[in-house]
């Protein structure tokens, strides 16, 4: 395979698929895009943390072979376009990759790049773990009481970038069919904005069967159903409704609904089911600080899924920590769950753990679980040892406050 933007390294050798199995040669190229903001931070540093641990894990037989593949400001510099083309050519090509965030404006200008990577490499579960790492900061009283893995659906949903802008002709064609053709009763057409909200059958089922699956493997006790399908029945109603429906129809053996365990369980997980459940989003959002334990697997349409992340991690160290994965059926492409933070940027500041815990997602998904567990070494000791970044230390009494790059050095000291 040719790219111009960027030069694929002699050393590395290609991440290939063998059936249904992922074959990782000894030294895997991996792309990697530095992200806007905060990126040219936490970037570097999560590569120093992995490829330390690597080296260590495996005395040098195994090695991270890095290539730069462009997205956002760095794209626009080099190429300009935000999103060229063969970045997701490469993402495709080489299976496994990572990525720094990318900034988008507000209310108008370019597309998120982050949504678009999401939806034109077809990556359709984000999957978002949250637990509690011992010594980290929490404004709740039982933050050990977190353990959730949020998988929100990644290509649909109002993400889909189907809206218009009050005044345009297509807001004002799109609202005067609707209010003529369709009888809604709308006015004020010429200054009303409009979006839509596509929710599928097809794409809601991919996701709960990734999350039912993930909860099956890992014995996790339940899988929860995110929605406000009170108010958008037809969306996020419909959201519920196929989930329930693919869990009966896939895993009906493995599977039993709030319902059914305590009508014929009384209350006591059977071994080796998964209890369905669904909760509104509004009551969600508060239960995931009143009834933490209570919950476990989440899958969420796109924005449930977005605003539950930041909000969970908040109970657990913030953003700072919050890390997370985009995976699709082939192809994963690992990325925090926070963004550019531009107003740190470029001054060793920030957090790098969000980033460096999603490259130990990628570990684990290459099955370097040796190298994914001394990065997790190193991250706990350096928290147990209070030696963090401002957005922890200014939590903490007795903490010893380091920029990125120096907790990056901590984190290898420790693993
Ligand atoms: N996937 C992606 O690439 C994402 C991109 N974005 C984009 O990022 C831009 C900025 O978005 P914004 O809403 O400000 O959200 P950000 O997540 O970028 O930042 C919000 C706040 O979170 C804290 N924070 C974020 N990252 C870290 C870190 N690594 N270490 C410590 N603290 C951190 C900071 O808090 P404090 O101020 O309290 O110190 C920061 O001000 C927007 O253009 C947005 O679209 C947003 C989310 C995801
Ligand atoms: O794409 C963006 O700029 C924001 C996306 C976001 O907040 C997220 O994916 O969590
Ligand atoms: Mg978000």
């Amino acid at each position: 395979m040719d790219f111009k933007t960027f030069t694929v390294p002699s050393e590395g050798e290609r991440i290939t698929w063998e059936g249904d199995r992922l074959v990782v040669p000894d030294k895997p190229i991996i792309p990697f895009i530095m992200g806007d903001g905060i990126g040219t931070d936490v970037t570097p540093a999560m590569q120093r943390i992995l490829d330390a641990a690597v080296e260590k894990a495996y005395n040098g037989a195994r090695k991270i072979v890095w290539v730069e593949v462009y997205a956002g400001e760095r794209a626009r510099d080099k190429t300009g376009e935000w999103l060229p083309d063969e970045t997701l050519k490469a993402f495709e090509y080489f299976y496994v990759g990572i990525k720094g965030p990318l900034t988008t404006p507000v209310g108008g200008g370019i597309r998120s790049l982050n949504v678009a990577i999401r939806q034109r490499l077809d990556l359709y579960a984000n999957v978002r773990p949250v637990y509690y790492i011992p010594g980290l900061p929490s404004p709740v009283k039982h933050p050990e009481k977190m353990n959730m893995v949020l998988f929100r659906e990644a290509t649909e949903d109002v993400y889909a970038g189907i809206e218009w802008q009050a005044g345009t002709p297509e807001a004002v064609k799109f609202l005067t069919f609707l209010r003529d053709e369709m009888g809604v009763n709308l006015d004020n057409i010429e200054a009303t904005g409009v979006g839509v909200k596509p929710i599928s059958e097809f794409k809601t089922k991919r996701l709960v069967r990734q999350a039912i699956r993930y909860a099956l493997q890992r014995n996790r006790s339940s899988v929860t159903l995110v929605h406000k399908g009170n108010i958008m029945k037809f969306t996020e109603g419909a959201f519920r409704d196929w989930g329930y429906e693919l869990a009966r129809e896939e895993f009906g053996d493995q599977t039993i609904t709030e319902d059914e365990l305590w009508e014929k369980y009384n209350g006591e997980r059977p071994a080796g089911k998964v209890v369905m459940k669904d909760r509104i989003a509004d009551n969600m959002l508060q239960q995931l600080l009143t009834r933490t334990d209570e919950y476990d697997v989440l899958a969420l349409p796109n924005l449930n899924g977005d605003y539950l992340s930041d909000a969970a991690a908040a109970q657990v160290g913030g953003l700072g920590i919050a890390h997370g994965a985009n995976i699709g059926d082939r192809v994963a492409v690992f990325e925090a769950v926070h963004g550019t933070a531009p107003k740190y940027a470029g001054q060793n500041k920030v957090n790098p753990t969000a980033l460096t815990l999603s490259g130990v997602m990628m570990l684990e998904h290459m099955g370097w679980d040796e190298a994914a567990q001394l990065v997790r070494k190193g991250i706990a000791a350096a928290i147990q040892d209070k030696v963090v970044t401002y957005d922890l230390a200014r939590q903490m009494e007795g903490a010893t406050k380091v920029g990125t790059a120096e907790f990056a050095d901590a984190v290898i000291e420790r693993m």
